[in-house]
Protein backbone atom coordinates (compact mmCIF):
# COMPACT_ATOMS: atom_id res chain seq x y z
CA UNK A 1 0.00 0.00 0.00
CA UNK A 2 1.35 4.03 -0.87
CA UNK A 3 1.29 4.61 2.93
CA UNK A 4 1.49 8.23 2.31
CA UNK A 5 -1.81 8.07 0.65
CA UNK A 6 -4.86 8.61 3.07
CA UNK A 7 -7.82 7.02 1.91
CA UNK A 8 -10.93 9.27 1.39
CA UNK A 9 -14.53 7.97 1.18
CA UNK A 10 -17.60 9.82 0.27
CA UNK A 11 -20.21 8.89 2.19
CA UNK A 12 -24.05 10.35 0.79
CA UNK A 13 -26.50 11.34 3.24
CA UNK A 14 -29.10 10.35 1.46
CA UNK A 15 -32.86 11.21 1.72
CA UNK A 16 -33.30 14.72 3.76
CA UNK A 17 -36.45 14.11 5.62
CA UNK A 18 -34.83 10.18 7.00
CA UNK A 19 -32.70 9.07 9.42
CA UNK A 20 -29.17 9.16 6.66
CA UNK A 21 -28.14 12.97 8.03
CA UNK A 22 -28.47 12.47 11.55
CA UNK A 23 -26.49 9.46 11.00
CA UNK A 24 -24.19 10.97 9.21
CA UNK A 25 -23.76 13.18 11.48
CA UNK A 26 -22.44 11.12 14.29
CA UNK A 27 -19.83 9.80 12.16
CA UNK A 28 -17.57 12.50 13.71
CA UNK A 29 -18.04 10.50 16.88
CA UNK A 30 -15.57 7.93 15.60
CA UNK A 31 -11.75 7.60 15.07
CA UNK A 32 -11.56 5.83 11.05
CA UNK A 33 -8.35 5.11 8.96
CA UNK A 34 -8.45 8.31 6.70
CA UNK A 35 -11.21 10.83 5.48
CA UNK A 36 -14.75 10.81 5.47
CA UNK A 37 -16.31 13.57 3.51
CA UNK A 38 -19.89 13.68 3.96
CA UNK A 39 -22.48 14.93 0.97
CA UNK A 40 -25.13 16.55 1.38
CA UNK A 41 -27.13 20.23 2.40
CA UNK A 42 -24.73 21.72 4.44
CA UNK A 43 -27.31 23.92 6.07
CA UNK A 44 -30.08 20.88 6.77
CA UNK A 45 -26.70 19.11 8.37
CA UNK A 46 -26.39 21.83 10.65
CA UNK A 47 -29.98 22.39 11.04
CA UNK A 48 -30.01 18.50 12.10
CA UNK A 49 -27.19 18.63 14.78
CA UNK A 50 -28.69 21.59 16.33
CA UNK A 51 -31.80 20.26 16.99
CA UNK A 52 -30.27 16.85 18.21
CA UNK A 53 -28.04 19.05 20.35
CA UNK A 54 -24.92 17.80 19.31
CA UNK A 55 -21.52 19.40 19.40
CA UNK A 56 -19.35 18.70 16.46
CA UNK A 57 -17.30 21.58 13.85
CA UNK A 58 -19.06 21.03 9.88
CA UNK A 59 -16.00 21.85 7.46
CA UNK A 60 -16.36 22.59 3.97
CA UNK A 61 -14.72 19.78 1.84
CA UNK A 62 -11.12 20.36 0.29
CA UNK A 63 -10.08 17.69 -1.78
CA UNK A 64 -6.37 19.02 -1.15
CA UNK A 65 -6.14 20.49 2.92
CA UNK A 66 -6.60 18.01 5.55
CA UNK A 67 -8.96 18.64 8.29
CA UNK A 68 -7.98 18.93 11.74
CA UNK A 69 -8.85 15.87 14.39
CA UNK A 70 -12.88 15.94 15.28
CA UNK A 71 -14.36 17.96 12.08
CA UNK A 72 -16.71 16.60 9.68
CA UNK A 73 -15.90 17.07 6.17
CA UNK A 74 -19.06 18.09 4.08
CA UNK A 75 -19.46 18.17 0.64
CA UNK A 76 -22.28 21.00 0.00
CA UNK A 77 -24.55 19.52 -2.52
CA UNK A 78 -27.63 21.97 -1.99
CA UNK A 79 -31.22 20.89 -1.43
CA UNK A 80 -34.21 22.38 -3.64
CA UNK A 81 -36.69 22.44 -0.88
CA UNK A 82 -36.57 23.04 2.71
CA UNK A 83 -37.07 19.61 4.69
CA UNK A 84 -39.85 18.34 7.43
CA UNK A 85 -38.51 15.56 9.18
CA UNK A 86 -40.20 12.29 7.79
CA UNK A 87 -42.18 14.00 4.68
CA UNK A 88 -41.07 12.70 1.62
CA UNK A 89 -41.20 16.19 -0.93
CA UNK A 90 -39.99 15.13 -4.24
CA UNK A 91 -38.66 18.69 -5.00
CA UNK A 92 -36.04 16.99 -3.13
CA UNK A 93 -35.29 13.95 -5.26
CA UNK A 94 -32.89 15.47 -7.74
CA UNK A 95 -30.61 16.65 -4.98
CA UNK A 96 -30.42 13.12 -3.81
CA UNK A 97 -29.28 11.68 -7.06
CA UNK A 98 -27.13 14.83 -7.87
CA UNK A 99 -25.00 13.45 -4.05
CA UNK A 100 -24.80 10.07 -5.83
CA UNK A 101 -23.30 11.30 -9.07
CA UNK A 102 -21.15 13.24 -7.15
CA UNK A 103 -19.29 10.62 -5.16
CA UNK A 104 -19.55 8.19 -8.47
CA UNK A 105 -17.82 10.74 -10.47
CA UNK A 106 -15.35 11.32 -7.94
CA UNK A 107 -14.79 7.88 -7.18
CA UNK A 108 -14.43 7.07 -10.95
CA UNK A 109 -11.72 10.22 -11.09
CA UNK A 110 -9.69 8.95 -8.03
CA UNK A 111 -10.44 11.77 -5.72
CA UNK A 112 -12.19 8.95 -3.12
CA UNK A 113 -11.65 5.81 -2.70
CA UNK A 114 -14.83 4.40 -2.36
CA UNK A 115 -18.06 5.92 -1.83
CA UNK A 116 -20.88 4.81 1.40
CA UNK A 117 -24.58 5.17 0.96
CA UNK A 118 -27.40 6.27 3.33
CA UNK A 119 -30.59 4.98 2.71
CA UNK A 120 -32.83 6.67 -0.53
CA UNK A 121 -36.77 6.40 -0.87
CA UNK A 122 -36.77 4.64 -3.93
CA UNK A 123 -40.37 5.57 -3.91
CA UNK A 124 -40.02 9.50 -3.84
CA UNK A 125 -37.77 9.55 -6.74
CA UNK A 126 -39.85 7.77 -8.72
CA UNK A 127 -42.81 9.73 -7.83
CA UNK A 128 -40.66 12.69 -8.90
CA UNK A 129 -40.32 10.99 -12.45
CA UNK A 130 -36.99 9.37 -12.45
CA UNK A 131 -37.67 5.56 -12.68
CA UNK A 132 -35.15 4.05 -9.57
CA UNK A 133 -35.14 0.83 -8.47
CA UNK A 134 -32.10 1.06 -6.04
CA UNK A 135 -28.61 2.55 -5.77
CA UNK A 136 -27.09 -0.74 -7.25
CA UNK A 137 -28.69 -0.59 -10.52
CA UNK A 138 -27.86 3.18 -10.68
CA UNK A 139 -24.33 2.54 -10.05
CA UNK A 140 -24.47 -0.11 -12.56
CA UNK A 141 -25.58 2.10 -15.00
CA UNK A 142 -23.68 5.06 -14.45
CA UNK A 143 -20.18 2.85 -14.02
CA UNK A 144 -21.66 1.14 -17.34
CA UNK A 145 -21.40 -2.38 -15.68
CA UNK A 146 -23.38 -5.07 -17.28
CA UNK A 147 -24.13 -6.56 -14.43
CA UNK A 148 -23.30 -6.01 -10.25
CA UNK A 149 -24.32 -7.94 -7.48
CA UNK A 150 -25.86 -7.16 -3.61
CA UNK A 151 -24.46 -8.61 -1.33
CA UNK A 152 -25.09 -8.25 2.32
CA UNK A 153 -22.74 -8.57 5.42
CA UNK A 154 -23.49 -9.39 9.30
CA UNK A 155 -24.40 -11.70 11.54
CA UNK A 156 -21.62 -13.83 10.26
CA UNK A 157 -23.40 -14.50 7.04
CA UNK A 158 -22.84 -13.39 3.46
CA UNK A 159 -25.72 -13.26 1.67
CA UNK A 160 -26.02 -12.53 -1.90
CA UNK A 161 -28.46 -11.99 -4.74
CA UNK A 162 -28.96 -13.41 -8.12
CA UNK A 163 -32.25 -10.98 -9.24
CA UNK A 164 -32.67 -7.62 -7.03
CA UNK A 165 -35.49 -4.98 -6.95
CA UNK A 166 -37.84 -6.56 -9.21
CA UNK A 167 -41.80 -8.15 -8.86
CA UNK A 168 -41.78 -11.35 -7.37
CA UNK A 169 -43.84 -12.33 -10.68
CA UNK A 170 -40.61 -11.22 -13.12
CA UNK A 171 -38.20 -13.24 -10.82
CA UNK A 172 -38.77 -16.88 -12.52
CA UNK A 173 -37.90 -15.46 -15.68
CA UNK A 174 -35.08 -13.49 -14.54
CA UNK A 175 -32.93 -16.59 -13.04
CA UNK A 176 -31.35 -17.11 -16.59
CA UNK A 177 -28.76 -19.35 -17.28
CA UNK A 178 -26.26 -16.25 -18.17
CA UNK A 179 -27.93 -14.23 -15.09
CA UNK A 180 -27.02 -17.18 -12.70
CA UNK A 181 -23.32 -17.90 -14.43
CA UNK A 182 -22.35 -14.15 -14.47
CA UNK A 183 -23.62 -13.42 -10.55
CA UNK A 184 -21.62 -16.69 -9.83
CA UNK A 185 -18.97 -15.32 -11.24
CA UNK A 186 -18.49 -11.54 -9.94
CA UNK A 187 -19.17 -13.16 -6.37
CA UNK A 188 -16.74 -16.43 -6.46
CA UNK A 189 -14.51 -13.29 -7.89
CA UNK A 190 -14.74 -10.63 -5.66
CA UNK A 191 -15.06 -13.48 -2.57
CA UNK A 192 -11.27 -13.92 -3.67
CA UNK A 193 -9.96 -10.57 -4.48
CA UNK A 194 -11.91 -7.79 -2.35
CA UNK A 195 -12.41 -10.16 0.55
CA UNK A 196 -9.54 -12.95 0.97
CA UNK A 197 -11.22 -15.99 0.54
CA UNK A 198 -8.70 -17.95 -1.99
CA UNK A 199 -11.17 -20.86 -2.65
CA UNK A 200 -14.82 -19.26 -1.66
CA UNK A 201 -17.67 -22.03 -1.06
CA UNK A 202 -20.99 -20.82 -2.06
CA UNK A 203 -24.15 -21.77 -1.08
CA UNK A 204 -26.85 -21.65 -4.02
CA UNK A 205 -30.16 -21.68 -2.99
CA UNK A 206 -33.13 -23.32 -5.27
CA UNK A 207 -35.49 -20.89 -6.12
CA UNK A 208 -39.08 -22.99 -5.52
CA UNK A 209 -39.87 -24.93 -2.36
CA UNK A 210 -37.43 -27.88 -1.62
CA UNK A 211 -35.79 -26.42 -4.30
CA UNK A 212 -38.10 -27.76 -6.83
CA UNK A 213 -38.98 -31.71 -5.24
CA UNK A 214 -37.46 -32.90 -8.30
CA UNK A 215 -39.79 -31.31 -10.55
CA UNK A 216 -42.73 -31.61 -8.86
CA UNK A 217 -42.93 -27.97 -7.50
CA UNK A 218 -41.73 -26.12 -10.53
CA UNK A 219 -38.83 -26.73 -13.23
CA UNK A 220 -36.63 -23.80 -12.71
CA UNK A 221 -33.86 -26.34 -10.76
CA UNK A 222 -33.68 -28.64 -13.47
CA UNK A 223 -33.90 -26.51 -16.29
CA UNK A 224 -31.34 -23.97 -15.26
CA UNK A 225 -29.80 -23.73 -11.87
CA UNK A 226 -28.34 -27.64 -12.03
CA UNK A 227 -26.81 -27.51 -15.07
CA UNK A 228 -25.18 -23.95 -14.85
CA UNK A 229 -24.02 -24.95 -11.42
CA UNK A 230 -22.44 -28.35 -13.24
CA UNK A 231 -20.59 -26.54 -15.59
CA UNK A 232 -19.01 -23.61 -13.36
CA UNK A 233 -18.15 -27.15 -10.77
CA UNK A 234 -16.34 -28.11 -13.65
CA UNK A 235 -14.84 -24.76 -14.09
CA UNK A 236 -12.93 -24.95 -10.75
CA UNK A 237 -15.94 -23.37 -8.82
CA UNK A 238 -17.00 -24.77 -5.16
CA UNK A 239 -20.58 -24.85 -5.30
CA UNK A 240 -22.84 -26.72 -3.48
CA UNK A 241 -26.96 -26.76 -4.53
CA UNK A 242 -29.53 -25.98 -5.99
CA UNK A 243 -30.11 -26.12 -1.75
CA UNK A 244 -33.80 -25.66 -0.29
CA UNK A 245 -33.49 -22.54 1.05
CA UNK A 246 -35.89 -23.06 4.32
CA UNK A 247 -33.15 -25.36 5.25
CA UNK A 248 -30.12 -23.52 3.75
CA UNK A 249 -29.43 -21.39 6.52
CA UNK A 250 -29.36 -23.95 9.58
CA UNK A 251 -26.48 -23.44 11.51
CA UNK A 252 -25.22 -27.12 10.31
CA UNK A 253 -24.94 -26.41 6.43
CA UNK A 254 -24.16 -22.46 6.77
CA UNK A 255 -20.76 -24.39 8.48
CA UNK A 256 -19.77 -25.61 4.79
CA UNK A 257 -20.30 -22.19 2.99
CA UNK A 258 -18.67 -19.08 2.92
CA UNK A 259 -21.53 -16.68 1.21
CA UNK A 260 -25.16 -17.87 0.47
CA UNK A 261 -26.36 -17.19 -2.96
CA UNK A 262 -30.23 -16.51 -2.60
CA UNK A 263 -32.45 -16.21 -6.61
CA UNK A 264 -34.36 -12.95 -5.06
CA UNK A 265 -34.35 -10.34 -2.28
CA UNK A 266 -36.49 -11.56 0.37
CA UNK A 267 -35.37 -15.13 0.42
CA UNK A 268 -32.16 -14.20 1.08
CA UNK A 269 -32.69 -10.31 3.08
CA UNK A 270 -34.95 -11.43 5.43
CA UNK A 271 -32.65 -13.98 7.18
CA UNK A 272 -29.78 -11.83 7.13
CA UNK A 273 -31.57 -8.46 8.53
CA UNK A 274 -32.89 -11.27 11.40
CA UNK A 275 -29.37 -11.78 12.25
CA UNK A 276 -27.38 -8.47 11.60
CA UNK A 277 -30.01 -5.74 11.27
CA UNK A 278 -28.71 -2.46 12.81
CA UNK A 279 -24.88 -3.92 12.20
CA UNK A 280 -25.24 -5.09 8.68
CA UNK A 281 -23.64 -4.20 5.20
CA UNK A 282 -24.80 -3.85 1.59
CA UNK A 283 -21.87 -4.11 -0.21
CA UNK A 284 -21.57 -4.06 -4.33
CA UNK A 285 -19.87 -6.68 -6.17
CA UNK A 286 -18.85 -6.47 -9.71
CA UNK A 287 -18.68 -2.77 -9.74
CA UNK A 288 -15.33 -0.70 -11.01
CA UNK A 289 -15.37 1.46 -8.06
CA UNK A 290 -15.98 0.34 -4.14
CA UNK A 291 -19.77 0.94 -2.51
CA UNK A 292 -20.89 -0.50 0.71
CA UNK A 293 -24.63 0.80 2.23
CA UNK A 294 -26.59 0.52 5.25
CA UNK A 295 -28.97 -2.95 5.68
CA UNK A 296 -31.81 -0.57 6.40
CA UNK A 297 -33.82 1.98 4.99
CA UNK A 298 -35.10 5.82 5.23
CA UNK A 299 -36.73 4.94 8.76
CA UNK A 300 -39.03 8.44 8.22
CA UNK A 301 -40.34 7.08 11.55
CA UNK A 302 -37.22 7.89 13.57
CA UNK A 303 -35.92 10.72 12.05
CA UNK A 304 -35.28 13.66 14.15
CA UNK A 305 -35.51 11.65 16.99
CA UNK A 306 -31.74 10.97 17.66
CA UNK A 307 -32.99 6.96 18.43
CA UNK A 308 -31.78 6.07 14.90
CA UNK A 309 -28.72 2.99 15.09
CA UNK A 310 -25.79 4.31 13.53
CA UNK A 311 -24.00 1.35 13.87
CA UNK A 312 -25.09 -0.19 10.15
CA UNK A 313 -23.37 2.84 9.19
CA UNK A 314 -20.39 2.43 11.02
CA UNK A 315 -19.90 -1.04 9.85
CA UNK A 316 -20.24 -0.01 5.97
CA UNK A 317 -17.63 3.00 6.96
CA UNK A 318 -15.20 0.22 8.08
CA UNK A 319 -15.56 -2.59 5.38
CA UNK A 320 -15.36 0.38 3.03
CA UNK A 321 -12.16 1.75 4.06
CA UNK A 322 -10.84 -2.17 4.38
CA UNK A 323 -12.01 -2.36 0.45
CA UNK A 324 -9.76 0.25 -0.15
CA UNK A 325 -7.20 -0.68 1.94
CA UNK A 326 -6.88 -4.74 0.19
CA UNK A 327 -7.52 -2.73 -2.95
CA UNK A 328 -4.30 -0.36 -2.94
CA UNK A 329 -2.39 -3.85 -1.36
CA UNK A 330 -3.28 -5.22 -4.64
N1 LIG B 1 -29.81 1.51 1.10
C1 LIG B 1 -30.99 2.09 0.85
O1 LIG B 1 -31.04 3.14 0.24
C2 LIG B 1 -32.25 1.44 1.33
C3 LIG B 1 -33.42 2.12 1.17
N2 LIG B 1 -34.59 1.56 1.59
C4 LIG B 1 -35.78 2.37 1.37
O2 LIG B 1 -36.21 2.90 2.63
C5 LIG B 1 -37.61 3.14 2.56
C6 LIG B 1 -38.28 2.64 3.82
O3 LIG B 1 -38.15 1.23 3.89
P1 LIG B 1 -38.69 0.31 5.06
O4 LIG B 1 -39.02 -0.98 4.46
O5 LIG B 1 -39.73 1.05 5.83
O6 LIG B 1 -37.42 0.01 5.96
P2 LIG B 1 -36.70 0.86 7.07
O7 LIG B 1 -35.40 0.17 7.30
O8 LIG B 1 -36.66 2.29 6.75
O9 LIG B 1 -37.59 0.69 8.38
C7 LIG B 1 -37.96 -0.59 8.91
C8 LIG B 1 -37.99 -0.52 10.45
O10 LIG B 1 -36.63 -0.46 10.93
C9 LIG B 1 -36.43 0.69 11.74
N3 LIG B 1 -35.09 1.20 11.46
C10 LIG B 1 -34.57 1.47 10.24
N4 LIG B 1 -33.33 1.96 10.38
C11 LIG B 1 -33.05 1.97 11.69
C12 LIG B 1 -31.92 2.37 12.45
N5 LIG B 1 -30.80 2.87 11.87
N6 LIG B 1 -31.98 2.28 13.81
C13 LIG B 1 -33.09 1.79 14.40
N7 LIG B 1 -34.19 1.39 13.72
C14 LIG B 1 -34.17 1.49 12.39
C15 LIG B 1 -37.51 1.67 11.31
O11 LIG B 1 -37.79 2.60 12.34
C16 LIG B 1 -38.68 0.74 10.98
O12 LIG B 1 -39.33 0.39 12.18
C17 LIG B 1 -38.10 2.49 1.26
O13 LIG B 1 -38.27 3.48 0.28
C18 LIG B 1 -36.96 1.57 0.87
O14 LIG B 1 -36.86 1.38 -0.49
C19 LIG B 1 -34.64 0.34 2.20
C20 LIG B 1 -33.48 -0.37 2.40
C21 LIG B 1 -32.19 0.14 2.00
N1 LIG C 1 -32.97 -4.20 0.52
C1 LIG C 1 -31.79 -3.60 0.10
C2 LIG C 1 -32.06 -2.32 -0.54
O1 LIG C 1 -33.16 -1.96 -0.83
C3 LIG C 1 -30.90 -1.47 -0.83
O2 LIG C 1 -30.82 -1.34 -2.18
P1 LIG C 1 -29.76 -0.38 -2.84
O3 LIG C 1 -30.29 0.98 -2.75
O4 LIG C 1 -28.48 -0.59 -2.14
O5 LIG C 1 -29.73 -0.90 -4.24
Amino acid sequence: MNTTHTPVLAVTSGEPAGVGPELCLQLASQRWPGRVVVLGDTDLLAERMAALGLTLTLQAYRRDTLPPPGVLEVLDVPLAAPVQVGRLDTANARPVLSMLDRAIEGCQSGEFDGMVTAPVHKGVICDAGVPFSGHTEYLAEATATSRVVMMLVGGGLRVALVTTHLPLSAVPGAITPAALAETLAILDDDLRTRFGLPAPRILVAGLNPHAGEGGHMGREEIDVIIPVLERLRAAGMHLSGPLPADTLFVPHTLEQGDAVLAMYHDQGLPVLKHASFGGGVNVTLGLPIIRTSVDHGTALDLAGTGRADPGSLFAAVRLAFEMAAARAAQ
